[in-house]
């Protein structure tokens, strides 16, 4: 099975706090990963390392056969949606993914298609910061998708989604697993994961306690 990221003993300490510890972790392409664990645990800081924006204190990462090194700028073809990167809030969400299509050199033509994909009005004028927290969320799933990467990492997609939020989200997953794409997702809701994932890994304390394979779907 080709193996899309691999991370041997990564360690992450801050100011002697130490974040992550003894990570290590396969990802196989085309499978669905969950992220699971209490809050501060570890799994955002995972996916910022997996994606090049935070250097780790000590390990090895490969993500699609390139080593991130210290001068690694950022993790080629991986698409992300986490909250701290999240869109421009004095823009509308079609303007934050023409930024996107054009820092990427993307297509731009098909952010009217997207945004209807992830149930935003594509003719909506309003600036982001007028958005609740709900749409925003939609708007940080489409600037994951916008570059149509093969890997797509979601820190807490579940979160401010209604019940008709949720669903989309469910069927986005697997329409992008049908699309060949390897996911990464972390949630607070392991029923969630245990619906869409292959595998879950269990943090805590800054360390994977636990992997759980899922029965075949
Ligand atoms: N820049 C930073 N400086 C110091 N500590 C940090 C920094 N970034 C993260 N941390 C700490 O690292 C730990 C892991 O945080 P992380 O965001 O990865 O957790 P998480 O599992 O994603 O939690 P959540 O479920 O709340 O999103 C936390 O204790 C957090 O306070």
């Amino acid at each position: 099975m080709e193996n899309v990221i691999q991370i041997k003993n990564l360690y992450k300490k801050i100011k002697k706090k130490v974040i992550l510890q003894n990570i290590n972790l396969t990802i196989n392409k085309n499978k669905i990963y969950g992220f699971s664990g209490p809050n501060g645990s570890g799994k955002t800081m995972t996916f910022k390392v997996i994606l090049g924006f935070v250097r780790p204190t000590s390990g090895k990462i490969v993500v699609n056969n390139e080593e991130i090194r210290k001068d690694t700028l950022f993790a080629q073809d991986v698409g992300f949606s986490i909250t701290e990167y999240g869109p421009l809030i004095h823009k509308t969400a079609q303007e934050n993914l023409e930024l996107l299509a054009l820092l990427g050199k993307h297509n731009s033509e098909k952010i009217p298609q997207l945004l209807s994909y992830v149930g935003l009005k594509p003719d909506d004028k309003r600036k982001v910061k007028e958005f609740s927290l709900g749409m925003k969320q939609r708007l940080s799933i489409a600037m994951a998708l916008i570059g149509d990467a093969d890997i797509l990492i979601f820190d807490e997609p579940t979160n401010a989604l209604d019940e008709e939020g949720q669903q989309f989200l469910l069927s986005m997953l697997k329409d992008q697993k049908k699309l060949g794409k390897t996911i990464l997702i972390s949630s607070h809701d392991k029923n969630f994961l245990t619906e869409i994932a292959d595998k879950i890994f269990v943090y805590s304390d800054g360390s994977i306690i636990r992997e759980e394979e899922i029965s075949e779907k």
